[in-house]
């Protein structure tokens, strides 16, 4: 069922709680680890830039990871991992700050905060390398604007990735002043995935324009239509995750560092 803004129930869920959510206490300032610089050091050495989510659970997900958060994280890395995304969402995707925190301590690759940051005080609950912004929710009144939160992120220190699901939206996070953009193949109306919207949204980034492609990327073929039609990276939680399983999960994310250089 769809929201009258359009969007899934779940989703609309997932932000009302968002809205609830106050910010931390202190300023956060951030030394942030490139993240650009990670994406080209794997890439010359021959891997598949990709961002492996530690997300214990999601509402589309078929059950729930219960490892430590800390190990799947290093499994990750030692997959090849050029950086982790870590859910810090707590009502609807089983993350928390704290774990994140943990995660950064553990790690040398950047590691981004995945939530749903709506104010600029939301910015100031844990250090992170990159923050995600998403187009589409800084448009309702009551949250402040995507121009706003960027150079809010920028000031503590942040990098910011900016979440977009049209080429309108990869306009309007280009214009905003967005350098790293990511095409979410989920669509948060229905909540399916459909690979086909990142090669469409991605013809409006210009070049300069650092492109990550998100969500629905499973397999080696997955990778390489993404690739062909201009992934500087990927992010990708589920296959990686395997929330319904037990499996390993550095093999996991191999496979996928490793698609390029597979026969
Ligand atoms: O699990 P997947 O299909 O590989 O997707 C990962 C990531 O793209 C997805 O978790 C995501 C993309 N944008 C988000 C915004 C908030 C929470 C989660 C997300």
């Amino acid at each position: 069922m769809e929201s009258d803004a359009g969007l899934a129930q779940e989703v609309e869920s997932i932000l009302a709680a968002a809205r609830e959510r106050g910010g931390g206490g202190d300023r956060v300032a951030v030394e942030a680890r490139s993240l650009t610089d990670a994406f080209e050091a794997a890439a010359a050495d021959g891997c598949v830039p990709i961002i492996a989510e530690v997300k214990p659970t999601s509402p589309t997900a078929d059950g729930e990871r219960t490892d430590d958060p800390v190990e799947l994280a290093e499994q990750m890395v030692a997959g090849g991992a050029a950086a982790l995304s870590v859910l810090t969402e707590p009502d609807h995707f089983g993350g928390s700050a704290e774990t994140l925190a943990r995660v950064r301590a553990a790690v040398d690759v950047p590691v981004l905060r995945k939530d749903f940051v709506l104010h600029e005080a939301q910015l100031d609950v844990v250090e992170a390398d990159v923050v995600l912004l998403i187009v589409r929710f800084l448009d309702e009144d009551g949250t402040d604007d995507l121009e706003t939160l960027l150079s809010a992120a920028r000031e503590r220190g942040f990098q910011v990735l900016v979440e977009a699901h049209t080429a309108d939206e990869v306009r309007r996070a280009v214009d905003a002043g967005a350098d790293v953009v990511g095409v979410n193949n989920r669509d948060l109306a229905k909540l399916e995935v459909d690979l086909e919207t990142f090669p469409r949204a991605a013809e409006a980034a210009p070049e300069s324009v650092t492109l990550i492609a998100e969500s629905g990327i499973g397999t080696a073929d997955d990778v390489a239509r993404m690739r062909a039609a201009g992934a500087d990276a990927l992010l990708v939680g589920s296959a990686i995750m395997d929330h319904g399983g037990d499996s390993d999960v550095a093999e996991n994310t191999r496979r996928l560092t490793d698609a390029e250089t597979q026969t």
